[in-house]
Parts: C-alpha cells; sequence; structure tokens
C-alpha cells in the first residue's frame, strides 16, 4: 500500500474542528438542496462563497458567514452536524472532537442551538463508526456575558450528555477582545471540570500568549508565535499543540509549509505535538490530507505518524479506558500495516 492510501486507511483523531467550518463542498451542496431545493440561488452563490484560497485572517473570517446563515435553523444545523460527523467518518476518523460556538436567533436560543447540535450528534453516531465529543467555543469577539451563558450551558447540558460534552474552546479573530476579561469564566469551567482548549499564539501578541501559558489549558491551539521560553513552559506544564498546517498557511500566519512550526516543535519535542483540520471545508482539507502534507514537507517516517496519533488520544478529552481502546485500535492497524507478509 502506498503511503497516502495508508493513511487514508489509518483510524485517526480530530481535536480540533469547528463545526461551521468543516463542511466539505459537496456537503453544502447537499445541505442546500434540502434546506432551499435544487436550483437554488444559494447553491450557485455557493462557489464564490465557500472556499478561502488564501488571505488574512480578517478575510478568512468572513467566509463563516455563509455557513452561520445555513445553521440559523434547527433543520440546518442538525443536517450540517450530520453532514461534518459523516465526512470525518468518510476519513477514518475514529473520534472527533467538534466544537461550535452557540448562537441565539429568532428560532433557537443558545441552550437549544446546542440541544440541537447534541442530537444531531447522538443519532449520527448510531449510524457512522464514529464517537463524537462536543466542545462549546467562546468567541473571544463578544461579551464576557455571552462567554458565561455558554459556560453556563455546558454545566448544565454535561450531566444529560456526560459522555459528549467535555470542554471549553477559546477562539475567534484574535486580533478582538482582551483574554484577561475571560479569565473569570474560565476558570468556573476549569473549576467544574470542564477541559480547555485555547486558541494561543495563533497571532503575535507576546503578553498574551504569557498570559495564557500562566493561566494554563489542556491543549493550545495553533502555538505559531510561541518563543522558545514559552514552549519550554509549555512543555513543562504538559499542553499539546494543535498544528493545522493548510489553515496556517492559507491565514498567511505562516509563509510556507517548509516554514510551519510543526518542524520545530515535533522534530526537537519541544511539546507533544497533534495534527488537526481546524475548518476542513473552508480550507479544502481533510485529516488525511494534513498528515500526507505533514509526511511530505517533514520527511515523516511511520513511527512519525504511530507517534502523532498516539499523541492525539492521549490529550483527547475522554475518560483513560476510550483512550486504552483507541490506542489498541491505532498499534493494531500499524502493526498489521507494517508486518512483513507471511510466507504461506
Ligand atoms: C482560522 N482560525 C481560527 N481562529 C480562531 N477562531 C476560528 C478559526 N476558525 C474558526 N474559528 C471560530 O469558529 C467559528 C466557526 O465555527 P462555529 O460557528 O463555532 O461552529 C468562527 O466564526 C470562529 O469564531
Ligand atoms: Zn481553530
Amino acid at each position: 500500500m502506498d503511503t497516502t492510501n495508508f493513511i487514508r486507511m489509518m483510524p485517526k483523531i480530530e481535536l480540533h474542528a469547528h463545526l461551521n467550518g468543516s463542511l466539505c463542498t459537496k456537503s453544502i451542496e447537499e445541505l442546500c438542496e434540502e434546506l432551499y431545493g435544487v436550483n437554488s440561488n444559494e447553491k450557485v452563490l455557493l462557489s464564490k462563497e465557500l472556499v478561502f484560497d488564501g488571505g488574512n485572517l480578517d478575510q478568512c473570517f468572513l467566509k463563516f458567514r455563509f455557513m452561520h446563515e445555513l445553521t440559523a435553523t434547527k433543520k440546518g444545523l442538525q443536517l450540517a452536524t450530520e453532514l461534518a460527523i459523516r465526512d470525518f467518518a468518510k476519513d477514518n476518523v475514529i473520534y472527533l472532537e467538534l466544537r461550535t460556538t452557540p448562537k441565539k436567533n429568532s428560532e433557537m436560543s443558545k441552550e437549544e442551538y446546542v440541544k440541537n447540535v447534541l442530537e444531531a450528534i447522538e443519532r449520527t453516531m448510531k449510524i457512522e463508526s464514529i464517537h463524537v465529543s462536543l466542545l462549546l467555543s467562546i468567541d473571544r469577539s463578544k461579551s464576557v456575558a455571552e462567554a458565561e451563558e455558554t459556560v453556563n450551558i455546558a454545566l448544565q447540558l454535561k450531566n444529560t450528555y456526560k459522555d459528549i460534552i467535555s470542554g471549553i474552546d477559546f477562539s475567534g479573530n484574535p486580533k478582538l477582545g482582551n483574554f484577561m476579561h475571560f479569565i473569570p469564566v474560565l476558570e468556573k469551567a476549569r473549576k467544574n471540570d470542564l477541559k480547555l482548549a485555547l486558541h494561543c499564539a495563533e497571532i503575535h501578541n507576546p503578553a498574551e500568549i504569557d498570559q495564557m501559558i500562566k493561566f494554563g489549558m489542556e491543549r493550545c491551539g495553533h502555538g505559531t508565535f510561541l518563543s522558545e521560553l514559552q514552549l519550554n513552559e509549555i512543555y513543562r506544564r504538559n499542553i499539546a499543540i494543535e498544528c493545522c498546517l493548510t489553515s496556517n498557511v492559507k491565514c498567511s500566519t505562516v509563509k510556507c509549509y517548509d516554514d510551519h512550526h510543526f518542524k520545530h516543535i515535533f522534530n526537537d519535542k519541544k511539546a507533544p505535538v497533534i495534527l488537526c483540520t481546524d475548518d476542513c471545508g473552508v480550507f479544502d482539507t481533510t485529516l488525511s490530507n494534513e498528515f500526507v502534507l505533514a509526511k511530505n514537507t517533514f520527511n515523516l517516517t511511520k513511527n512519525d505518524l504511530l507517534q502523532l496519533s498516539l499523541n492525539a488520544v492521549e490529550f483527547a478529552f475522554v475518560h483513560e479506558h476510550f483512550k486504552h481502546d483507541l490506542k489498541q485500535r491505532i498499534r493494531h492497524y500499524f502493526k498489521i500495516q507494517t508486518e512483513p507478509e507471511s510466507k504461506n
């Protein structure tokens, strides 16, 4: 089997995927057809609206508007959730941590938004061979009161959906909002056993990066602009770094794949690294594609691919016994695929 196929068939773990950024073009077309009919204007507009060919972060954030319109109804949101999960399952992702920002509109409260996503997750897990957890995202460009509402919803629904709701993501345009203002809310989440995945160092902002590392997190999203000192501290605190190669290059926070910080952090063992997609629809990628890119750009061996997969399991927001199962499945795949064929 060639390496691309080996990676495609490999059981994979995705820990950094924003729901509204994770639908591939085909799934969005399917969603539009369901919502508006076959020849709708929406479908025609789609090709222009959807994929982000490259530019800066501000331009990238405009791309989410279109999907946000499609997921503003119960039907649209539930179907989008199902389609996103189905796409990951097709790529042989066996464990997915999906994250999404609860939104209020004329049809849904924020709590109803989350319940719709949860219902769709439960339903899809019965059909596809994939386990899904959910992180609720705090949008840093919005108010602290909104963030608090999000954490309260997570805490309230965690009792009913304890195997699905696992943590809080801190995301949104990194140029907006002040991290320090969100500390009390994030502290509340942590005290109540919600795990934290913070977008940290996606842009150059050394003071904020220091504040975030000092506050602490389980996983750091991107980690692009970490200094050596900050990397040492990340390592000391056993924080994993979620590297999203295509996302960073297309948003121009990293010049080219060769220059990606993955190389330094992974090769020099500066911190545990996880490969993720971020927004596979917007960036027109898949987790398999990210692994192939990493393998080709940084000359990774099969052992490196195994290490990256096991890192992801280690830092997943799940119980130890489930981690054990996931690791067994991954190790088994590597064993049977790399063993020499028997002679008889
Ligand atoms: C490219 N790098 C990024 N950096 C920071 N936040 C990002 C992001 N990509 C996505 N999001 C966050 O996720 C939302 C879309 O999914 P949901 O509506 O929550 O499902 C975006 O609006 C933004 O807040
Ligand atoms: Zn992200």
